[in-house]
């Protein structure tokens, strides 16, 4: 996975606009600090930063020896990881999340610092004390507000005053949070009411844990309610993955349509302009606060008769003019900003998100799909209605979020392994142009209210994230903090070598191969390829704690884009369906063919990991060939059917696969490696999450039994208090765990390495 996929996208044009506040509420957080980096508790700019004191595991563990060396697995935790910068209206402060590890705490910590564009050292704006994220400033510089979970509140915003001396965060309740007009007078946002008060009946399940209660219209009771302490299922959403177990309702359904609501700034009056039986998504005031654009319905059903043929569809066996036919789910509407009728802006075919209104009010753009496997583009109509005009015309690439600047639109997108932040022509004519790009990854673009100061994060494939300021057109780029100064001091991050090759049906594949840590010419190294998952996600250009996790251990560590990631262009990402495993295996060994024949890479000595669909990638490879010397299986997926009734999200397959398993069994079949299991010879490593509820645990068990029972050599280890989600979010400790493990597995069986002395 890439090392950006947790992290929430750029701060679009409307919260720039639409500071985001709460009721008002009493001040109640610990201070809100204004820290010099490097004093209190939190750690500086380029300092390790992470809590010590305290009794804990890591206090037995000798210091970390000075570099420059290789990653040592407890570097991990000296890794500052910067998201979601926010450029002040003037432009002249930039605010930035920074997320650490506390080691000793098994535990990550996130602050606001805030930076001066003109540069400078950063400051700590948020308590050490407490979890602060995602910052955004309010139009008229008053205040600086952050998400965070305080106590003494409402709610999960708070703010740091700017106008007045300032002490601990508070809560506002006269600053609502939403899309705003020019003069920033009032706010808009969407409501979804309360739910009608009911006079309370008593509930005679009511002792019992959630989960245990009988939900409605269940037909089966406890015999005795203090004696149940199990899990009681009627609905087909009863899991997800990083939430859990999900308790069924215990009423009739009822809906309650979001409505459009408004209230002024300053004043805590709100007054809700919609009542419709239909939802509004997303309304975006226009400059001149006169109307409101938002998404609903093509038809503006009511929301209950949208949810109630969307369920009985579901239960349809696949039919292949219904299912693949285009759609026209939602379209864009207008309403005058004191309410009245809604005015349809397009009949447009797709899915529209991300509504904008350009500066003089005339027109509005948005990221429309015309279809689910087709391109996304940015299309622009007129406000009084029209055909949408399609800006980016058939670029290969799609669009990520966008900002209609006072200079046109611009927009940041994946090209490839890569991202960067481009201008659209407006007319529409002739491809966007790259405004700030390069080998490597940005995310966050974010402007001031001119545009003319822009910020974003950037890593690289050896350089961990850090803040950068710009012009607005990209020119004059400057690193604004280093956070990670200590750490790549002492760490040689590995760099890696971009590479292209043709695969079947001449397509075009992009892959990197990553040189071990201290590479001599002359000398053969092992290579680890590794396999994303998704399979629509990619890898890229940015640093990535798993790749040089193996590289530091002296491997080659190879990987790709085969075809089905995302990153190139609908068709490409689409190009698999109903076939993983076909040509995506062949673009993934075609890899290793180019690779395998260098001078410097041991061919004898090689190995494959990945997790999720590269999980079933690695097991249907192990079924295929015998080229690797060891595997790793992460979160993997060995039977369709089994994972279909098992994950939370049928409609991976549904839609991959052309059908339930029962609309397209043979399919399911086909494609599930463990159909094929007696073929495996590799000495496998399986790495399982215990409550992982995409992958569920069943894969991985019936994957071992059979390695097992055939005699070749395989591991499972199987992670307490873990999801899906272990490798990128999970407890730290057990996080640094796993990724030891994957260097004791190639390091013993490629390296002969033996157990026990791969250093920590
Ligand atoms: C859509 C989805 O969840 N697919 C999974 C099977 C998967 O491959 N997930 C990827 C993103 C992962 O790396 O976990």
């Amino acid at each position: 996975m890439h090392p950006f996929l947790d992290l929430p996208m750029h701060v679009s044009a409307q919260w720039r606009r639409a500071p985001y506040a709460l009721a008002l509420l009493a001040c109640a957080a610990p201070a809100a600090l204004i820290a010099q980096p490097g004093r209190g508790g939190g750690g500086g700019a380029g300092g390790a930063g992470a809590a010590a004191g305290g009794a804990s595991p890591s206090n037995a563990l000798p210091a970390l020896p000075k570099g420059p060396r290789a990653m040592m697995l407890r570097d991990w935790y000296r890794v500052a990881n910067l998201s979601n910068p926010a450029v002040s209206p003037d432009g002249k402060r930039i605010a930035v999340t920074v997320t650490r590890a506390v080691e000793a705490d098994n535990r990550r910590h996130s602050e606001i610092w805030v930076v001066n564009a003109a540069g400078g050292e950063p400051q700590r704006w948020t308590s050490p004390s407490t979890e602060s994220s995602n910052p955004r400033w309010s139009a008229d510089g008053k205040y600086l507000f952050f998400t965070s979970q305080r106590a003494g509140g409402t709610g999960n915003t708070w703010a740091i005053r700017l106008d007045q001396p300032s002490g601990e965060a508070i809560q506002v309740g006269d600053y609502p949070n939403g899309s705003m007009p020019s003069d920033g007078s009032f706010a808009v946002f969407t409501d979804a009411g309360r739910p009608a008060p009911t006079a309370p009946s008593p509930d005679p399940f009511g002792q019992m844990q959630p989960m245990a209660r009988p939900p409605f219209e269940a037909i089966t009771r406890p015999s005795v309610s203090a004696r149940f302490d199990g899990r009681h299922v009627v609905d087909m959403s009863y899991k997800v993955n990083g939430v859990g177990f999900v308790p069924g309702r215990r009423v009739a359904r009822t809906w309650r349509p979001t409505q459009i609501a408004r209230q002024p700034i300053g004043d805590t009056t709100k007054k809700v302009i919609t009542s419709t039986a239909y939802s509004h998504r997303g309304p975006v005031v226009s400059p001149d606060g006169k109307w409101i654009a938002f998404t609903a319905d093509s038809r503006l059903r009511p929301d209950s008769v949208v949810d109630r043929e969307r369920d009985s569809l579901a239960t349809l066996p696949y039919n292949k003019v219904r299912d693949e036919a285009e759609r026209n789910d939602a379209d864009i509407y207008i309403i005058d900003a004191n309410g009245g009728t809604p005015r349809k802006l397009t009949d447009w075919m797709g899915a529209e998100s991300q509504i904008t209104w350009s500066p003089d009010g005339k027109q509005i753009a948005f990221i429309g799909r015309p279809g689910r496997t087709k391109n996304s583009n940015i299309y622009v109509v007129d406000a009084a209605g029209g055909t949408p005009r399609a800006l980016l015309g058939n670029w290969q690439y799609e669009p990520g979020n966008f900002d209609w600047l006072p200079g046109g639109i611009q927009f940041t997108a994946e090209i490839g392994g890569r991202s960067a932040v481009l201008r659209a022509d407006m007319s529409g004519k002739s491809l966007p142009t790259e405004l700030v790009s390069g080998r490597r990854q940005l995310r966050g673009a974010s402007y001031d209210e001119s545009g003319k100061t822009l910020a974003y994060v950037a890593t690289s494939m050896n350089k961990p994230t850090e803040l950068f300021v710009a012009s607005g057109d990209g020119t004059g780029e400057r690193q604004l903090t280093n956070f990670n100064k200590d750490v790549n001091a002492d760490v040689v991050w590995s760099d890696a070598e971009r590479i292209t090759y043709k695969s079947v049906g001449n397509l075009e594949i992009e892959g990197w191969l990553m040189k071990p840590y201290g590479y001599e010419a002359g000398k053969k190294y092992p290579m680890v390829i590794y396999i994303h998952g998704g399979p629509h996600s990619s890898y890229g250009e940015g640093w990535f704690d798993e790749f040089q996790n193996l590289a530091a251990q002296g491997m080659f560590v190879l990987f790709t884009n085969p075809r089905g990631s995302s990153g190139y262009g609908a068709p490409f990402t689409y190009s698999t369906r109903g076939r993983w495993g076909m040509e995506d295996y062949q673009d993934l060994m075609k890899a290793v063919d180019i690779v395998s024949v260098r001078a410097d890479v041991d061919s004898t000595k090689m190995g494959a990991t990945g997790g999720s669909y590269g999980g079933f990638m690695t097991t249907w490879m192990a079924t295929k060939t015998t080229r690797f010397k060891a595997i790793e299986t992460d979160r993997t997926i060995t039977d369709w059917t089994y994972w279909y009734g098992s994950s939370d999200a049928q409609g991976l397959t549904e839609f991959e696969f052309y059908g339930k398993p029962w609309d397209n069994q043979k399919l399911y079949d086909e494609l599930s490696p463990i159909r094929y299991v007696n073929k495996v010879k590799t000495p496998m490593l399986i790495v399982q999450s215990e409550e992982d509820h995409r992958t569920p645990m069943g894969s991985a068990e019936i994957w071992f039994m059979s390695l097992k029972k055939q005699g070749v050599p395989v591991e499972l280890i199987r992670y307490p208090r873990s999801n899906h989600d272990l490798s990128r979010t999970g407890e730290p400790w057990l996080l640094v765990d796993r990724l030891g493990r994957l260097r004791q597995w190639f390091g013993y069986w490629l390296q002969g390495v033996q157990p026990g002395a791969v250093a920590n």
